[in-house]
């Protein structure tokens, strides 16, 4: 946990780094950032076109342009074998090490009324944002543990699996039923490798952590509003959004301080991450964690009240008085 420290936590200065969802919004801009900080960089996703055109503009970015190396994988993450085939691709690329750092930024939305959503989108959800990221944070740590099982080096700079969530998964949003457990659902995991990892100390340092950004101008995001309920996009108007570079920008910011859980949109996100905190770590000593929940937790009595008042209304207008 960061706390006093002042050393960088996340040096990416010639190390290698996968991207999933490399390819566009957040985690295309992830990838500029970190070209610029001197990483080895490679994207994935599905869509080679689109693959080979970001792959030039990240690699355009490079601090250090005849050291650094820029690769693409076309894969679609929501089938179980890709996993094992990017470490394999991967590792032989970065001269027969894993890489050294998981970034798990690809995923979708899909908004809907929970029970107009056929049943289908609510399993591809799953899918999209949890499994993709599962399969592939397995298969890295498997790797890193294999790796380091014949020549253990505790002592090296920490591997990195980091997680894309939302702030969704900090507070209940209408229309959000479909997607946001699937956040939940990674948080909960980077919880829980945060705790199991430390068996493996001796081997290898290993760290999971998790991004919790609010609304991103994205494709994506215009995609989800083309069917997004009314009322969702109400509420959600509290969140004024960001653009993916100060995404990018925030979220290397917090991993460089060491965080485990970490916002982007300011004040808005560290509220509503401190009302969830549960047993999660917190960042540094967790004194700004600790105040701010003490106060959320009853600011949130209010603002829940405020929303569901709000959705009353919104059902009212559009079904009627029943
Ligand atoms: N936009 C927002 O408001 C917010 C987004 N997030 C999360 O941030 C992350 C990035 O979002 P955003 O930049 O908006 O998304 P975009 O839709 O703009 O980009 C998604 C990226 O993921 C790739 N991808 C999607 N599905 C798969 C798959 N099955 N296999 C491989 N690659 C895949 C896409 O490429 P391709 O389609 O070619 O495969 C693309 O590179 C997501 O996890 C999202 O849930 C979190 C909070 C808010
Ligand atoms: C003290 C606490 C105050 C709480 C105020 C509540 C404001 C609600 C903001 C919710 C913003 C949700 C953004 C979701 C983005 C996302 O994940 C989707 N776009 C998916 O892509």
């Amino acid at each position: 946990m960061g706390g006093f420290q002042s050393k960088n936590q996340f040096p990416v200065n010639g190390r290698a780094v996968v991207i999933t969802g490399g390819s566009k919004g957040m985690g295309k801009a992830v990838g500029k950032i970190l070209a610029e900080k001197g990483a080895n960089v490679v994207i994935v996703a599905r869509n080679v076109e689109k693959l080979e055109d970001t792959l030039k503009y990240i690699s355009e970015h490079a601090s250090k342009p005849s050291f650094q190396r820029f690769h693409y994988i076309s894969a679609d993450l929501t089938d179980p074998t890709e996993a094992a085939r990017i470490l394999s691709e991967t590792t032989a690329w970065n001269n027969n090490q894993p890489p050294d750092i998981f970034w798990c930024c690809a995923g979708s939305c899909h908004p809907g009324l929970f029970i107009d959503v056929p049943i289908e989108v609510l399993k591809e959800q799953m899918e999209s944002n949890y499994f993709s990221s599962v399969y592939v944070a397995h298969a890295a740590v498997q790797s890193w543990i294999n790796h380091f099982r014949s020549s253990p080096d505790p002592n090296q700079p920490a591997k990195h699996i980091v997680f894309t969530s939302s702030v969704c998964a900090f507070l209940p949003l209408i229309g959000y039923g479909p997607y946001t457990p699937t956040k939940t659902a990674l948080r909960a995991l980077s919880d829980t490798l945060s705790q199991e990892l430390l068996l493996y100390a001796p081997l290898v340092a290993i760290r999971t952590h998790t991004v919790f950004p609010g609304t991103i101008f994205t494709e994506g995001y215009e995609k989800e509003n083309l069917i997004k309920p009314a009322i969702t996009k109400n509420l959600e108007e509290g969140d004024g959004g960001q653009t993916p570079e100060q995404v990018a920008a925030a979220s290397v910011k917090g991993l460089e301080r060491g965080e485990e859980l970490i916002t982007t949109n300011g004040i808005l996100g560290v509220a509503m991450k401190s009302g969830m905190l549960g047993g999660s770590n917190r960042n540094g000593w967790g004194l700004v964690d600790t105040l701010m929940s003490w106060v959320v937790v009853i600011i949130m009595v209010f603002v829940r009240k405020d929303m569901d008042g709000k959705v009353k209304a919104w059902g009212k207008e559009r079904l009627g008085e029943r």
